[in-house]
């Protein structure tokens, strides 16, 4: 037992100097054993007192680790290696809202939801089988004992147990709050970028934030906006006063929405929507301000168009039909409320359509705009006036009186006026231009449908055009009997020609020296009821429906019949005919052969022939009327052109025709020598005729006086009531003879 001094524990020299302090050494042997023996007494003694402190300090260290395994913020469990929770903390427990005694010895995949129960498997596999003391992180859906899931993080370990079987250890925490602030910050940022141009500001309108929209809205970046205030967009649109208020509102409810005018980097301004939010702090204060803004610019313009384009005619911006035939219908209503009678007024100008021929659409538009301001200039404010499309415009007149006559009386005065107005010459690209007015009238008046109003209207305007146009009319029940008329017409025109109806009248044409040098032949219709019909009534319905072209295909075969029967007599040899062609007829394309096939059928001379042209349809076609000229006049074939001074030939276009003849239309000479508008035109023609060395006829003569006046001028040609009326042929032949 005995040891030297040189390799005593601390222990025992610690024990020996206590011995020692106590005073008794030893003296002897049995004193050494003693004294050994006391030694060892006290060595137990202080091995016991450490042993007593470690196992106070052991316990004192578990209960804190207990307390921290229980109270940690995170679960904390134990598995078996068959998956079995050994061990739980408190807080797994809570989190499981299950008694941790019943959470021991339940299997670990309880706690998984089921659709993430494959992810745990491949986890838990990979944990096994991976290394240990190495911690796996993965985010599982967890569901509760009371079936409600979780999101959780895990972080799994399998601890090396020192030769047992392995455990694994899982520390988890509910990251539900963790979720929803990611969702919200997504959620917030997808907003934050949105179509709509956003601002953060702080509390004192210092832009903290802006979006991408932003920046293509205003064509600021956010480097130019950060750190100014909203007022970088404004536009000097809006006073004072309109940010005070917005502002009171912010103050008031935290809150502004409205239309504002912003302005654009590069100066543009634009209509924006826009909506201010303050941000609240938990005490109440404002903390930010966020701005959201759309530029509505385009769909307050398109909104704009699309009404403008629906109810407004976009030439002269007048209400079309569909804007029209609201206000008729409000306009009936009035009338039927307040017992007072209205009007309308159907307008439509005279030879608007030789204008837009001949001068072009571009001129006809400018009329048009013209003629609408001058009416809408002469009506009152509450009166409506559309455009219908072409040249017709209705007015509707409200409230003209309770007694019928004396709104007619009203209605017919505004109607004259309007005539008046449209009579005064019109500026029209660098050219006067003069143009009368039809106007039909109906009165309104309570029981009235829209549809019989226009109807009616559009009848009285008939009426006006067939009394001699430059007029206004009322409705009367007789012009629904004249349109029937135009309509039976038409059908028995189709069977006129087989029906031997139509015949040819010729009207003399004489020199300056009273010879006689030709004739023209008008055609005549001998109606089996209506006796003797004027071309001038069935000529323009033949044209619109193209009864017109077998009608100048047999005018052209009897006036060919009738020179070719003429050049066997002495006194008729010699005479000219003139033929009319009308316009559909002339641009056909097959019209020269047609005129060529009928000479040669007829054999009649093409020297004696002459096709009266007017000016519109030469205007119509300017390359197609020259070709055809060229190659009818190689023929031998001359060409007059009618009703000269109606329309509006340029002199260029004169010279590029290869005419024979200009005939001065009879609306000129009617007035000679007296008007003296009249007489400078008639003039002015002769000259112009001259200077192009074309012959020069005048039509419609009636007087001497006109006549003197004419040759006076230098008119070398005429024809008219004073040298012989239109007649039959035989009637014609016997003139001829008589001379
Ligand atoms: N107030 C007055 N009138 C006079 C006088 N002298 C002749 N007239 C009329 O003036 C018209 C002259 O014919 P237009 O200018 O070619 O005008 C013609 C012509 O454009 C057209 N027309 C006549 N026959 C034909 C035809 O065969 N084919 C075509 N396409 N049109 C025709 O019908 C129009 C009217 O023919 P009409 O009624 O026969 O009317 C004829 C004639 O009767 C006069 O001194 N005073």
């Amino acid at each position: 037992m005995g040891k030297s001094a040189g390799s005593k524990n601390p222990l025992r020299i610690a024990a020996e100097a206590q011995l020692r302090a106590g005073g008794d050494g030893p003296q002897g042997s049995d004193d050494a054993l003693l004294h050994e023996l006391q030694v060892h007494q006290i060595e137990l003694e202080m091995q016991n007192e450490a042993l007593r402190h470690a196992r106070i300090e052991a316990e004192e260290s578990r209960d804190r680790y207990a307390n921290l395994f229980d109270f940690a913020p995170m679960g904390y469990l134990t598995l078996s290696r068959d998956e079995v929770i050994t061990e739980a903390n408190l807080v797994a427990a809570a989190l499981m809202r299950v008694p941790r005694s019943k959470l021991n010895q339940r299997r670990f995949d309880q706690f998984i939801a089921p659709q993430a129960q494959d992810d745990w498997r491949r986890h838990i596999a990979a944990a096994w089988l991976g290394q240990t003391n190495v911690t796996l992180n993965c985010e599982l859906q967890l569901r509760r004992s009371d079936g409600s899931l979780f999101p959780a993080q895990l972080q799994c370990v399998v601890m090396d147990m020192a030769g047992r079987t392995p455990v694994m250890r899982i520390a988890f925490t509910d990251i539900t709050e963790r979720r929803q602030a990611e969702e919200e910050r997504r959620i917030a940022a997808i907003a934050f970028e949105s179509q709509e141009g956003m601002i953060v500001t702080d509390a004192n309108g210092v832009i903290i934030r802006v979006n991408r929209a932003f920046a293509e809205l205003s064509g600021y970046s956010e480097a130019e906006a950060v750190g100014k205030t909203p007022a970088l967009l404004r536009s000097g649109r809006h006073d004072k006063a309109f940010y005070r208020s917005m502002w009171q509102s912010l103050k008031d409810t935290r809150y502004w929405q409205g239309e504002v005018w912003n302005r654009r980097k590069n100066g543009q301004l634009y209509v924006a929507w826009l909506t201010i939010s303050a941000v609240t702090t938990p005490e109440g204060g404002v903390s930010h301000y966020v701005g959201a803004f759309s530029d509505t610019t385009e769909k307050s313009q398109a909104a704009a168009e699309i009404h403008r384009l629906a109810f407004f005619d976009p030439l002269t911006h007048l209400p079309n039909r569909r804007l029209l035939q609201d206000r008729l219908g409000h306009a009936l209503a009035a009338s039927s409320r307040n017992g007072l009678y209205g009007a309308i007024l159907f307008l439509d100008l005279d030879n608007f359509k030789t204008l837009n021929d001949t001068r072009g659409h571009d001129v006809g538009d400018l009329l048009l705009v013209e003629v609408a301001q001058r009416v809408r200039a002469g009506l009152r404010e509450g009166d409506t006036v559309a455009r219908l499309g072409g040249d017709e415009f209705i007015m509707i007149l409200e409230s003209l009186g309770a007694d019928a006559e004396e709104a007619a009386l009203l209605a017919k005065q505004v109607g004259e006026k309007l005539t008046e107005t449209i009579a005064q010459p019109f500026e029209l690209g660098g050219a006067e231009f003069h143009c009368t007015t039809s106007i039909g009238v109906r009165l309104m008046s309570a029981h009235d449908t829209v549809e019989d109003l226009l109807k009616h209207a559009d009848l009285a305007l008939y009426q006006a055009k067939t009394a001699g146009r430059n007029t206004v009319r009322f409705y009367d029940p007789s012009m629904q009997a004249a349109l029937d008329r135009r309509s039976t017409l038409e059908n028995e025109l189709r069977h006129a020609i087989k029906r031997g109806e139509f015949t040819l009248y010729y009207q003399p044409q004489f020199d300056h020296a009273h010879r006689l040098i030709g004739a023209e032949a008008l055609l005549r219709w001998q109606h089996p009821r209506h006796g003797l019909i004027a071309p001038e009534e069935f000529i323009p319905i033949s044209e619109q429906t193209s009864i017109i072209l077998p009608i100048g295909r047999w005018v052209l075969e009897t006036a060919c019949a009738q020179l070719a029967a003429w050049s066997h007599g002495e006194r008729t040899r010699g005479l000219m005919l003139g033929v009319n062609v009308s316009a559909r007829q002339f641009h056909q394309p097959e019209f020269v052969d047609q005129v060529r096939h009928v000479l040669e059928s007829s054999r009649a001379n093409p020297q004696r022939l002459t096709f009266e042209l007017t000016e519109s349809m030469v205007l119509d076609d300017v390359p197609d009327t020259i070709r055809k000229i060229s190659t009818l006049k190689e023929l031998g074939m001359h060409f007059s052109l009618d009703d000269f001074g109606t329309g509006f030939s340029s002199f260029s276009c004169l010279t590029r025709l290869s005419l024979d003849q200009l005939k001065i239309d009879k609306s000129f000479v009617l007035n000679l020598p007296d008007n003296g508008a009249d007489a400078a035109i008639v003039t002015a023609i002769i000259t112009m005729a001259r200077s192009l060395g074309l012959n020069i006829i005048a039509e419609g003569v009636e007087t001497e006086a006109q006549r003197v006046f004419l040759a006076s001028q230098g008119c070398n040609a005429y024809q008219g009531h004073l040298f012989g009326r239109p007649m039959p042929v035989e009637a014609f032949e016997a003139f001829v003879s008589g001379i």
